[in-house]
C-alpha cells in the first residue's frame, strides 16, 4: 500500500477493510468493547525507578540462559515514560478499552507493608488519562511480576502470599475503585503455577510438579480472598473477573489411547483452573493423572475460590493436536503432533485454528455456565519488518484476527454472551522467555529509538472499530 501523493493516503489506507469485514462487525452487539492488551513487565521498563521494588522477572531475566539472548524488561518499550503518547496512539486506533496490568512491586516494593506512593500515583495518572480519552481501563492486578521479597519466603508455594495479594488488591481498589469499573484479579494462574513452578521456563524457574499444584491452589486462593475485599472498594456497577488461558486439545487419530491421552491433556491444560472457579472443585482425576497429591487446603478455600465472578477473561491463541499412546506419560508430557497437514502456524509455532476458538467459547458458556465473557487476549506473532518509513506490512496478522473474530462472531450468533475483544498486543513487547524476538503488536516498536509505527493491522483494526461504531 503506497501513498498516492505527498500527504495523500491511498484509498486503501483510508478504508483498509473489506465488505466481509463490514458484515463481520455487524455480528457484534452495540456496546461491544474493542481493545488491546499489555502487561506491566512486558512494556513499562523503569524497573528501578520511583521506588519500584524488584520482581521475580527482574531476577529471572537477569539470570543467564533463561531468556532469549539475555533480554530483560529493564527498558522494554519504555512505556513508564511514554504514557501520554501511548494513550494518544490508543485513541488514534479508536480503542474503546485498554487492558493493562499493575506491577505489584511498584505499589508494594516489598510485596506487603510500606506503600510506594509514586507507584500508586503512576497508575492513577494512567487511569485518569485513559478516562480523559474515553478509553475504559481493564486492570489486571497480577500479570506474573511477583515482588521478589515474597518469592524469598516461598512465593506462591507459601499460603501467606495469597493473603498478601488480597491486601495488595485492597490497597489498589481503595485508590482506584471509584474510577475503574473492570477488574481482573489474575492473568493465567496456570502459567504462573506450571511454567513458573512446574517446568520452570518462566520465573521463578522452579521444576517441581507438586510445587506447581501447591502454587496453583494459592493463586486461586489469592483470587478468592481478593474478591470480597475488591467488591467492598469498587462501584456497585463495576465488575470483577479473571483471565484464564485455554488451548483446546484434539486427538490426532481415533485410537482409544489417543482419545484418552487427549482427555487427560485437556484436564491438565484447560480444566485445572476453570473447574474450581466455575464449580468450586478440582476436576476429577487431575491429581492422579499428574501423579501429584492434592495441594494442602483449608476448610472454606474452595467456597472462596468458587465465589461468583462477573465475567471470565478468555485468553486463546491456538489449539494442540495430541498424539496418543506414544509414552505412558503424564498429561504434562503429552506429545503434540505437528505440523498438521495443511495447517498454518505463527512465529510461536502455534497452529492457526479459529474453529477451536469457536468451540472453546461454546464450551465455556454451556459447560461452565459463564454468563459474560471477554476475549482478554488473542493475537499472533509474525516476522514483522520495518524499512524505516511509516509502514509495516503484516497481512498475516490481519488475516489471523479476521479469522478469529469470525469464529467469535459465530459464537455470538450461537448465543455466547461475549462482551468484548482485546487483541494481544497493543505494542510489540517483552515476550517472556522469547525476549524481544517475537512481535505480537498491532503497533511496531523500533527498540533502538522506541519509535512506535502503526502496522497495517493497526490501521485495519482502527477501520474495523470505526465500522462497528457506525453500524451500532
Ligand atoms: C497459550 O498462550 C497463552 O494463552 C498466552 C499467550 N500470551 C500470554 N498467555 C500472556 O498472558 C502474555 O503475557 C503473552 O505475551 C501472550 C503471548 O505469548
Amino acid at each position: 500500500r503506497r501513498k498516492t501523493g505527498v500527504g495523500m493516503s491511498s484509498i486503501e489506507e483510508i478504508y483498509p477493510i473489506s465488505r466481509a469485514d463490514l458484515d463481520l462487525v455487524r455480528a457484534f452487539p452495540k456496546g461491544f468493547l474493542w481493545g488491546a492488551a499489555t502487561a506491566s513487565y512486558q512494556i513499562e521498563g523503569a524497573i528501578k525507578e520511583d521506588g519500584r521494588g524488584p520482581s521475580i522477572w527482574d531476577e529471572f531475566s537477569a539470570t543467564p540462559g533463561k531468556v532469549f539472548q539475555g533480554h530483560t524488561g529493564e527498558v522494554a518499550t519504555d512505556h513508564y515514560h511514554r504514557v501520554p503518547e501511548d494513550i494518544v496512539l490508543m485513541k488514534e486506533l479508536g480503542l474503546s478499552a485498554y487492558r493493562f496490568s499493575i506491577a505489584w512491586p511498584r505499589v508494594l516494593p516489598q510485596g506487603r507493608g510500606a506503600i510506594n506512593a509514586a507507584g500508586l500515583d503512576f497508575y492513577e495518572r494512567l487511569v485518569d488519562e485513559l478516562l480523559a480519552h474515553g478509553i475504559a481501563p481493564f486492570v489486571t492486578l497480577y500479570h506474573w511480576d511477583l515482588p521478589l521479597s515474597l518469592h524469598k519466603v516461598g512465593g506462591w508455594t507459601n499460603r501467606d502470599t495469597a493473603y498478601a495479594f488480597a491486601d495488595y488488591a485492597d490497597i489498589v481498589t481503595k485508590r482506584l475503585g471509584d474510577r475503574v469499573a473492570n477488574w481482573i484479579t489474575l492473568n493465567e494462574p496456570w502459567c504462573s503455577a506450571y511454567l513458573g513452578y512446574g517446568c520452570g521456563i518462566h520465573a521463578p524457574g522452579i521444576q517441581d510438579r507438586q510445587a506447581a499444584f501447591v502454587a496453583g491452589h494459592h493463586l486461586l486462593l489469592a483470587h478468592g480472598l481478593a474478591l470480597p475485599r475488591m467488591r467492598a472498594n469498587i462501584k456497585s456497577v463495576a465488575q470483577v473477573g479473571l483471565s484464564l488461558n485455554f488451548t483446546p486439545t484434539y486427538a490426532s487419530d481415533e485410537r482409544e489411547e489417543t482419545k484418552r491421552d487427549t482427555e487427560l491433556t485437556d484436564l491438565f491444560v484447560n480444566q485445572w483452573f476453570i473447574s474450581p472457579i466455575a464449580h468450586g472443585r478440582y476436576p476429577e482425576g487431575l491429581f492422579e493423572a499428574l501423579e501429584v497429591t492434592p495441594p494442602p487446603m483449608q476448610d472454606g478455600d474452595l467456597e472462596l475460590i468458587g465465589a461468583p465472578i462477573d465475567f471470565l477473561g478468555v485468553n486463546n491463541y491456538t489449539r494442540d493436536v495430541i498424539r496418543g499412546g506414544t509414552i505412558p506419560a503424564r498429561p504434562d508430557e503429552s506429545v503434540k503432533v505437528g505440523p498438521v497437514p495443511g495447517a498454518c502456524y505463527t512465529e510461536m509455532g502455534w497452529e492457526i485454528h479459529p474453529q477451536s476458538f469457536n468451540e472453546l467459547l461454546l464450551r465455556l458458556y454451556h459447560e461452565y455456565g459463564m454468563q459474560a465473557l471477554y476475549i482478554t487476549e488473542n493475537g499472533a506473532a509474525f516476522k514483522d519488518t520495518w524499512n524505516g518509513d511509516g509502514v509495516v506490512h503484516d497481512p498475516r496478522r490481519i488475516a489471523y484476527i479476521q479469522e478469529y473474530l469470525q469464529a467469535a462472531a459465530e459464537a455470538v450468533e450461537q448465543g455466547v454472551p461475549l462482551r468484548g475483544y482485546f487483541t494481544w498486543s497493543l505494542l510489540d513487547n517483552f515476550e517472556w522467555a522469547e525476549g524481544y524476538s517475537k512481535r505480537f503488536g498491532i503497533v511496531y516498536v523500533d527498540y533502538q529509538t522506541q519509535r512506535r509505527i502503526i502496522k497495517d493491522s493497526g490501521h485495519w483494526y482502527k477501520a474495523l472499530l470505526s465500522a462497528h461504531r457506525d453500524a451500532s
